[in-house]
């Protein structure tokens, strides 16, 4: 369903992303990890049609789309959340999720009938009629996903929408995603809670300073001495093998 070939960005003399290749299948959720400033949100921001890339290419369902504007490639079938969610304060629930479904729904009836039942999907229903600016930390990333959501993805990439949530509340959005991957749905998703990663994913890819460095199973790429040296530090891979055999 995606394929992102050798893409590198410059933003002037530094190097956000270098030469980084992924393959994402139809109907798979796929994670994407790696330390702070690695470059994942810019690599989604390529994705999505956000960023320009300085090089490479980004196919999405065979087809190059590197040069399309964001807006093209929502129409075929790619949405993101972001990290800093930032809802219409001013607007209800249902409203904001309705932004989302004027993609492909013209009038507003239908527009905000569509956006009920995604409400309904992840766990909105309750909260239609109230201000986006009432719901708490939880309840904003819910409504994150289901403005993206609404847009009836065919991808969906999903910028560390557990961030911010305590344990109880992502075990409550864990079967939410889930579900949303049964419905049909591709998933990539940025996490840094590993817990959520082992227990989604089935591949992961592991960026760092620009580069993808590791890439299967997360419980294989969890114990490449590549990526603990990539979160810990030079040398932190030999010192924790060692403590294990002391
Ligand atoms: N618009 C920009 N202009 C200049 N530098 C940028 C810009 N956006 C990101 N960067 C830099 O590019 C690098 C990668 O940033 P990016 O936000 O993609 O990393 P990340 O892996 O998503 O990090 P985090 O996990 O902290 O969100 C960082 O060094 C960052 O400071």
């Amino acid at each position: 369903m995606l394929d992102v070939v050798q893409v590198s960005k410059w933003y002037g003399g530094l190097q956000a992303i270098a030469d980084a290749s992924l393959t994402v299948a139809e109907g798979a959720i796929v994670g994407l990890i790696g330390p702070n400033g690695a470059g994942k949100t810019t690599l989604f921001g390529v994705i999505s049609g956000f960023v320009p890339p300085s090089g490479g290419e980004v196919r999405f369902a065979g087809t190059a789309v590197t040069a399309e504007p964001p807006h093209l490639r929502a129409r075929r079938g790619i949405a993101r959340t972001f990290q800093i969610v930032q809802p219409f304060a001013g607007l209800s629930v249902h409203e904001n999720i309705a932004v989302g479904a004027y993609l492909r729904h013209a009038h507003r009836a239908d527009a905000m009938g569509h956006a009920a039942r995604v409400a309904e999907r992840v766990g909105l229903g309750p909260m239609l009629d109230q201000p986006a600016a009432a719901l708490t930390v939880a309840g904003r990333k819910r409504l994150e996903l289901a403005r993206a959501l609404a847009t009836e993805p065919r991808l969906l990439l999903l910028d560390e929408v557990l961030a911010g949530l305590n344990p109880s509340e992502i075990r409550d959005i864990l079967p939410v995603l889930r579900s949303i991957r049964e419905g049909g749905v591709t998933i990539l998703m940025i996490e840094h809670v590993m817990q959520a990663v082992m227990a989604l994913c089935e591949d992961v890819y592991v960026l760092a300073q620009g580069r993808m460095i590791a890439h299967g199973p997360p419980r294989e790429v969890c114990e490449d001495p590549a990526v603990i040296e990539a979160y810990l530090g030079h040398g932190m891979a030999a010192r924790i093998q060692a403590a294990a055999h002391a």
